[in-house]
């Protein structure tokens, strides 16, 4: 972390109200219950030192990606059961993040309790990072604290513009942990490097893969973002998931590639289904011969064991995006087997680095966090700091 960004150790948070923006992100199922806590457990030793040193926690956050306005399946009302159950009290909800009630309830907060607030995104002001509304969240604290890895790489107003507002502003130890594990490996990463990118976030996605191409040796693409790939070579991919607008973009980037000299997999096969469930009709054929009406939801055998060779002879292993929709019985083997290959390449001696809510998520559920060498929270933020780039939120609380 720079030199000029200060931690929660810096401050005495007594009689304070500190503004703490976290990445409760997190899964849920069906029934809006968590299914995997890794973000809401990562932020609670940065909660419990400002409670223990006699202050009061007001944490923010967003939930998915709302479509500017309150949405029911994005309240951060579902994820309040949990909070509790990782912090061990109970805490306070707001139903807005601005407004009369969050003041009021902010206002009231006792040293040792916790408020959180309604999800940021309800407010298309939060992703535009506008300043006035950054100053009505401001209002809320005395003192502004950033323990958000996950969304560290936002110029958002809650991650980065609110900082102004504020003398005493420091990074939590999530914030500072994670910055430190992944400077382990940036500039100094062993060779073979290999990048692992699957999930769903293309459009975000696809555009740090052209920064990835100076620093790693292979570059693996699974899961959603494959299809882009499939595509722009002239494949049939039916209605799997698709960015139309970067089919040129990727075309160029293979290009690219070759032109570095670094090696670019991509999927040979692929296990396709009649819908979006579970219980589809799946079928298995060879990457870019998708049947009208079917969907790619995974890499297929020929793929995971292509893959599983380059990971298998790499030294550093950067991963994010899971290879299919693993949180389907019948889509999660790609993700295990890429797992179990990053664990065993770990186990003679790789540094592996796993970052990303769901990606988190996966490794957590088929037992793998203990067999890799480090999990991170944040999934775009860890590839861009793995560019070398300064986070906004971290830029943000340079004194
Ligand atoms: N072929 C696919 N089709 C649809 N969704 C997919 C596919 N492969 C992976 N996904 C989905 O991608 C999501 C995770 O993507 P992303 O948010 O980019 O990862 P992370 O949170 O680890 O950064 C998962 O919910 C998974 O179901
Ligand atoms: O889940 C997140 O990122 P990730 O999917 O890259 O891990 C963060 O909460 C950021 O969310 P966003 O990509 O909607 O800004």
């Amino acid at each position: 972390m720079s030199s000029t960004v200060k931690n929660v150790d810096s401050l005495s948070f007594a009689g304070k109200k500190a503004l703490v923006r976290v990445d409760f992100n997190v899964p849920l199922d069906e029934n809006f219950a968590v299914t995997d806590d890794t973000r809401i457990q990562a932020a609670i030793p940065t909660i419990k030192k400002i409670l223990k040193d006699g202050g009061s926690a007001i944490l923010m956050s967003h939930l998915g990606r709302p479509k500017g306005g309150p949405e029911d399946k994005y309240s951060l009302k579902h994820i309040v059961s949990a909070v509790e159950a990782a912090l061990g009290q109970k805490i306070k909800f707001a139903g807005d993040c601005i407004g009369s009630d969050a003041a009021k309830l902010a206002a009231g907060l006792g040293s040792g309790e916790v408020l959180l607030l309604e999800n940021l995104r309800f407010y298309k002001e939060e992703e535009k990072g506008d300043k006035d509304f950054a100053g009505k969240l401001a209002k809320l604290g005395d003192v502004y604290v950033n323990d958000a890895f996950g969304t560290a790489h936002r110029a958002h107003a809650s991650t980065a513009v609110i900082a102004e507002f504020f003398k005493d502003k420091v990074a939590g130890y999530l914030m500072e942990s994670e910055l430190t594990n992944a400077d382990k490996v940036l500039d100094k990463a062993e060779r073979p490097y290999t990048a692992v990118m699957g999930g769903a976030k293309i459009a975000d996605k696809i555009l740090i893969i052209e920064r990835l191409l100076d620093k790693v040796d292979n570059l693996i693409i699974g899961g959603g973002m494959s299809y882009t790939f499939a595509k722009a070579q002239g494949g049939k991919i039916g209605t799997s998931l698709l960015e139309e607008d970067k089919l040129d973009y990727v075309l160029e980037l293979m290009q690219k590639a070759k032109a570095k000299g670094v090696n670019l997999i991509l999927p040979v096969d692929t296990v396709i289904a009649d819908a979006f469930a579970n219980d589809a009709h799946q079928d298995l054929v060879s990457s870019g011969e998708i049947p009208d009406g079917w969907m790619g939801l995974d890499i297929g055998p020929k793929t995971r064991e292509l893959f599983g060779k380059t990971i298998w002879d790499s030294k550093t292993i950067l991963w994010n995006g899971p290879m299919g929709v693993f949180e389907m019985e019948s889509f999660n083997k790609g993700t295990i087997a890429i797992a179990e290959y990053v664990a065993q390449a770990t186990q003679k001696g790789a540094f592996s680095l796993i970052g990303g809510g769901d990606s988190a998520a996966a490794v957590n559920k088929f037992g793998f966090t203990d067999h890799v060498s480090y999990v991170s929270t944040g999934g775009g933020a860890l590839l861009e700091h793995m560019e070398g780039k300064v986070l906004p939120g971290v830029a943000a609380l340079a004194e």
